[in-house]
């Protein structure tokens, strides 16, 4: 727990996560036991010490060295994923914790190319991961939404194949799939690979997403809402461009931030140098979120205490922050209603007991 006076506030306040990785939610121990469950070989400890056991594992995650020494990691676990089951577990497991660090509302990623390359079917994936969502809806009353990425190491072509998958099943119309997003390596590949693909889902009114300006300069986020995007996951070097930083706030664009991934990706040295109060200052709509919380050592409420611990916000500064992460989800009027008026009843019921 942490040492904040605002620990238990921080916990009750009713928040919404928009940018967690529900394979970035497979623990080392949940890696093992599927490899076990579905027999399938880790790689050779002799190969990679770190897949010695799970405490190998999880000392490893606390060196990553950058984005690309992270996924490596991140594509090579997610190789335990093979059934409609382990898909529908893994989405389970997250939703039980973030329900339990005070989430009513989940907007999760998964990456469909990479589990098809290893020959599992679409539906396999996207049935198991809805079923995931719908227990959550009616068990623990969040509300979700599911955002396929499309991932930038591999070739445009097979993001193409999946995104007809995902007009063929029709599962925008739907809403089994909401929304299209982009992820994986930022600096490297075309910056606009996936113009193409964006302009056609634009066109279908598909919302759109991409993860720009975390290791890459603010090009990349100016590339991605040229694109279509109507948000952007993790921009932080955002502060490097003041001009756009301004486009970015009078446009109320809203950043996904993750705070404690770009301190184990090595984006920032620390907390402190996540730009949290520059974005408040500048009028910038940003939320706190986990993106790969089972890789870097916390889910959200962890990522929303070492904001407070590095940058001392107020009541009213949480406030603004909550707010602007109900008013930029993807939900519709009503169900914004609703947790802002849990916000407010919140903020107040903490007032009440402060003055006592
Ligand atoms: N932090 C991150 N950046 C880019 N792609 C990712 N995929 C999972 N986590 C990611
Ligand atoms: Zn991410």
């Amino acid at each position: 727990m942490c040492q904040s006076p605002l620990h238990d506030f921080l916990h009750g306040l009713p928040k919404c996560e928009h940018h967690v990785h529900l394979e970035g939610c497979l623990t080392p121990e949940l890696i093992f036991h599927l490899a076990s469950r579905n027999d399938i070989a880790l790689p050779n400890p002799a190969d990679n010490p770190a897949y010695a056991s799970i405490a190998a594992l999880t000392a490893r995650y606390e060196h990553f060295t950058s984005l690309d020494d992270f996924l490596a990691f991140y594509f090579e676990g997610m190789a335990v994923l093979r059934t409609e089951q382990d898909f529908t577990d893994l989405a389970w497991s997250y939703f039980q914790k973030a329900h339990a660090d005070g989430v009513h509302h989940a907007e999760v990623f998964f990456d469909p190319q990479v589990h098809q390359s290893r020959g599992v079917a679409y539906a396999t994936i996207v049935d198991g991961f809805s079923a995931g969502c719908k227990r959550a809806e009616t068990e623990l009353g969040l509300s979700t939404r599911l955002i396929l990425c499309f991932v930038r190491h591999l070739p445009v072509s097979s993001a193409k194949e999946v995104y007809e998958e995902f007009l063929a099943h029709k599962h925008f119309e739907s809403g089994v799939v909401h929304g299209l997003g982009w992820s994986s390596t930022e600096v490297g590949p075309p910056k606009d690979m996936f113009r193409e693909l964006y302009a056609s889902a634009a066109q279908k009114g598909v919302p759109l997403t991409a993860h720009a300006g975390e290791e890459g300069d603010p090009t990349y986020i100016s590339t991605a809402l040229e694109l279509g995007a109507t948000r952007i996951d993790h921009g932080i070097r955002l502060v490097e461009d003041p001009e756009l930083m301004q486009r970015v706030a009078r446009e109320g664009i809203l950043l996904t931030v993750c705070p404690l991934s770009n301190v184990r990706l090595r984006c920032v040295k620390s907390v402190e140098e996540v730009p949290i109060r520059k974005f408040l200052e500048a009028g910038v709509k940003f939320s706190i979120n986990s993106d790969d919380p089972a890789y870097f050592g916390g889910y959200i409420l962890d990522n929303y205490c070492a904001v407070q611990e590095a940058h001392q916000l107020s009541i009213l500064e949480w406030r603004i922050i909550a707010e602007n992460s109900v008013q930029q989800s993807w939900i519709p009027d009503e169900r914004k209603a609703e947790l802002l008026e849990r916000i407010e009843s919140h903020v107040k019921q903490h007032m009440v007991a402060a003055e006592a």
